[in-house]
């Protein structure tokens, strides 16, 4: 009786990130970083490694042969034309190899045949066949590739994968090259060929698909539906053109919708951070933040409707866990669509507890102005928050309520400033020698009982330009001094409240002194 090895319920990852990712433009590996990935997806339990072209270039010649020596839990592969001299360097390059995978190809589409093989399809046929026996003299564990199957007359495909495997080709792989393929007739050609050829079951049907389209994922899940047992794939989507299919899209898609798979991988899924970011940082090629499984947002959640929802029952919006995949958590990244929820979760983690709704609607609504002029809020940006909104809540006698700079090159700066005083409000203008300093002067038109200004200090909160600026400034009176703090993503109104928190603590500091006193 004969197993058939495409009715398995086991899925062979075979990662061609050395091999077809380094064909990436501008991605070439060094021996040394080579080894470094083949070890990281060995830890991954990737099963076939496939560690380069040993013909291509003596390079790639000794990056094989390294990552045979060094990788014994994966099966390393090597890539070879169907030609003696490509086959034999293969062998050569996978004699350190605990098991050495030849992977032999040639072209079969009548557009290959005829305009870049030059050659009939019957002397194709011939030389798989001739290529696979010859890599058989190497190893047992021998892949054959139709080339550009995908654009393959479908009866010369079945002649040949079914020569491959009387050949000695334990593995048929179907290439579709081009990315020319749609999912629902890719995944029927693989359950044609599978239904249609005789010795199907005899080797693990394969797929390698590219991404011209964006369906090389699609286009892979689609084949695993119609019997395919090795996926080709690389770490983050890297490959030729636009790229292969990426292992982690396939690998999570196979492991969430075990629903509809009726197979697994062997995969230990909290590598695949770690591995893309090895990969991203040795080829230069950044990750786009809204990459699946590995991008920076993939867990991320920024809008206050599914940060409540999160914050209730994480799966109300993630259908994965983020450390299932090697991040350390999810992310609520808070910005200018995120709600009181979220907020108030987040001071909690970083131990600031408001003590009622109030304080909750005036640290919101503080937060909301400033998420308004700036990307992302930090910690930090939390601190300050939660500070303002509380000294705002206490009862004070100065608010700025607007505040207008002109500022121009060869011109004296002026400043208009509107502040509420015990519920009026009152209009100050003046001139300055910068824009902070026409502000200052605007308040004192106002604020007769203004002291000496002693200091004045700006730091950023965080970074970037649209980062808060936090100043500080010292007022002297009678010997008594009284500091003032205030941030914003504007300088001038950073300092505007600054110096109001400094007044408004005199004013308190004299009222208590004076119980009588005015503006
Ligand atoms: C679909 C894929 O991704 S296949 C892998 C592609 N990767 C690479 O090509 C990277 C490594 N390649 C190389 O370094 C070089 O192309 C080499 C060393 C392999 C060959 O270099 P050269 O001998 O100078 O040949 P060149 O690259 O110019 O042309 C390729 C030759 O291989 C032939 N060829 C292509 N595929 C095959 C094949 N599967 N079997 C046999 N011959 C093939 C072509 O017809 C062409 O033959 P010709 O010179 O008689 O016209
Ligand atoms: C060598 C084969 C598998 C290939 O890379 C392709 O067809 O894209």
């Amino acid at each position: 009786m004969t197993t058939n090895t495409n009715s398995n319920d086991r899925l062979i990852v075979f990662d061609t990130t050395l091999r077809d990712g380094e064909q990436s433009p501008g991605a070439s590996m060094t021996l040394e970083e080579k080894v470094r990935i083949g070890k990281m997806l060995e830890q991954m339990r990737v099963d076939v490694i496939e560690a380069g072209f040993p013909i291509a270039s003596p390079g790639d010649f000794e990056s094989v042969k390294a990552v045979a020596t060094a990788v014994k839990d994966s099966t390393v592969c090597g890539l070879a034309r169907s030609l003696d001299a490509d086959i034999e360097r293969a062998g050569e390059a996978l004699k350190p190899a605990n098991s050495g995978r030849i992977h032999t190809f040639i072209a079969t589409s009548p557009i290959h045949m005829k305009e870049k093989l030059r050659m009939q399809p019957d002397d194709v046929l011939a030389q798989a066949i001739r290529a696979v026996k010859k890599a058989r003299q190497y190893t047992d564990n021998v892949e054959f590739s139709a080339e550009d199957a995908g654009r393959t007359e479908f009866d010369f495909l079945c002649r040949v994968v079914e020569a491959a495997i009387d050949a000695g080709a334990t593995t048929i792989n179907i290439p579709d090259t081009v990315g020319y393929n749609i999912p629902h007739q890719f995944g029927d050609l693989i359950r044609r060929l599978i239904e249609a050829v005789p010795n199907a079951d005899k080797a693990v049907i394969s797929v390698h698909c590219h991404n011209d389209l964006g369906l090389a994922v699609s286009n892979s899940l689609s084949s695993v539906l119609n019997g395919a047992r090795q996926v080709e794939c690389t770490i983050n989507g890297l490959g030729e053109r636009a790229g292969n299919a990426s292992l982690e899209e396939i690998v999570m898609a196979i492991r969430t919708r075990h629903d509809v798979f009726d197979c697994h991988t062997n995969i230990d899924t909290s590598f695949i951070v770690p591995a893309s970011r090895l990969v991203s940082s040795v080829t230069g090629f950044p990750v786009q933040p809204n990459k699946a499984i590995v991008g920076k947002n993939a867990f991320a959640h920024e809008s206050g409707i599914h940060q409540d929802g999160v914050l209730k029952s994480r799966e109300t919006y993630e259908i994965m866990r983020a450390q299932d995949v090697g991040w350390s958590d999810n992310k609520i990244v808070l910005g200018k669509h995120s709600g009181r929820n979220a907020l108030k979760s987040r001071l909690e983690e970083i131990g600031i507890i408001l003590d009622n709704e109030e304080a909750l609607n005036a640290a919101f609504s503080r937060f909301k102005d400033v998420a308004d002029r700036k990307h992302e809020i930090f910690d930090e940006d939390l601190i300050a928050i939660a500070s303002e909104s509380q000294a705002a809540l206490e009862h004070t006698r100065y608010h700025l309520v607007s505040s207008f700079v002109c500022s121009e090159t060869g011109e004296t700066p002026r400043a208009k400033v509107v502040l509420n005083i015990d519920g009026k409000e009152v209009t100050g203008e003046a001139e300055g020698g910068g824009s902070v300093d026409a502000v200052f002067s605007a308040i004192k038109t106002i604020v007769e009982d203004h002291g000496t200004l002693e200091l004045y200090s700006v730091n950023s909160i965080t970074s970037g330009t649209d980062a808060q600026g936090e100043v500080t400034v010292r007022i002297e009176k009678a010997g008594r001094q009284f500091y003032g703090n205030g941030s914003d993503p504007d300088i001038v109104i950073a300092s505007a409240y600054s110096y109001l928190d400094a007044l408004n603590k005199l004013a308190s500091d004299e009222s208590r002194a004076h119980p009588q006193h005015s503006v």
